[in-house]
């Protein structure tokens, strides 16, 4: 089954909530995994279930990162904040250069988001 991540900073948890809307019957086919408070606002706002880790601050980043790592995931949607500074900010940056060592597709915009679901939905068709 496709596992996805969902990520979304405080300024961008309004705009992960109505993609996950959006895309609701596509992340119900999917097994899902979030950050802390960016899985449980989707959760008690869709009717989809996430997986919660660790919110960001205090690990929640390195622990999506792990699964990263173990080859678990088949891509991230993180909607980061680009106008604020975030106290781990180290821990997102360790996020997403382990992606990119694993070539893990990482969306961090809405429409890179649409993008990289759009594409996933394909390979769920192909599957
Ligand atoms: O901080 C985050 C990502 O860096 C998101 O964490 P939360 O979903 O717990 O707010």
């Amino acid at each position: 089954m496709v596992r996805v991540a969902l990520i979304a900073h405080d300024e961008e948890k309004a705009e992960i909530i109505d993609l996950a809307r959006s895309y609701e019957d596509l992340l119900s086919t999917f097994e899902l995994v979030g950050t802390g408070t960016t899985g449980k606002r989707i959760m008690e706002e869709t009717g989809l279930t996430v997986e919660r880790k660790q919110s960001g601050p205090i690990g929640g980043d390195l622990m999506i990162g792990a699964e990263v790592a173990e080859d678990k995931l088949d891509g991230i949607v993180f909607l980061r904040d680009p106008l604020t500074a975030q106290a781990h900010e180290p821990d997102i940056t360790a996020l997403l250069r382990i992606c990119d060592v694993h070539d893990i597709p990482l969306a961090t915009t809405r429409s890179s988001a649409e993008f990289l679901l759009d594409g996933l939905a394909r390979r769920t068709d192909a599957d």
